[in-house]
């Protein structure tokens, strides 16, 4: 399977992806750090990709997302944004509402 078939892979799996610096438990990046935290707060359960751990998935995400940096939020497939958008949606309570949505999805 090639890059980008897993980038989808993954998207398919998991309505919720947040591609990072590290983990939600150990950061490697303030930005990342972030961005986890938000989701946190918000209630959210998402799945995280290390991408430090994987420098193909590192290197191809820009360009299929057509987004320069890390992290990366994924909803239902769809880019959300990085760490300033997703702080943003977090203090709107918007997050929290799009992390209940998905949660219903799951279960629906
Ligand atoms: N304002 C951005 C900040 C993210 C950012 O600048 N990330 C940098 C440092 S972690 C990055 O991903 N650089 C490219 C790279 O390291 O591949 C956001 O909202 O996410």
């Amino acid at each position: 399977m090639d890059v980008n078939e897993r980038i989808k892979a993954v998207l398919a799996e998991h309505p919720m992806v947040l591609f990072m610096k590290g983990t939600p438990q150990f950061p490697m990046c303030g930005f990342s750090s972030r961005a986890a935290q938000a989701l946190e707060q918000a209630g959210a359960t998402f799945h995280a990709v290390n991408v430090l751990a994987d420098p193909e998935v590192r290197a191809a995400l820009p360009h299929f997302a057509n987004w320069p940096t890390f992290p990366q939020l994924f909803i239902q497939g769809e880019l959300i944004g990085g760490c300033d958008i997703v702080e943003d949606l977090k203090s709107s309570g918007e997050l929290a509402r799009m992390a209940l949505d998905v949660s219903g999805a799951v279960r629906a």
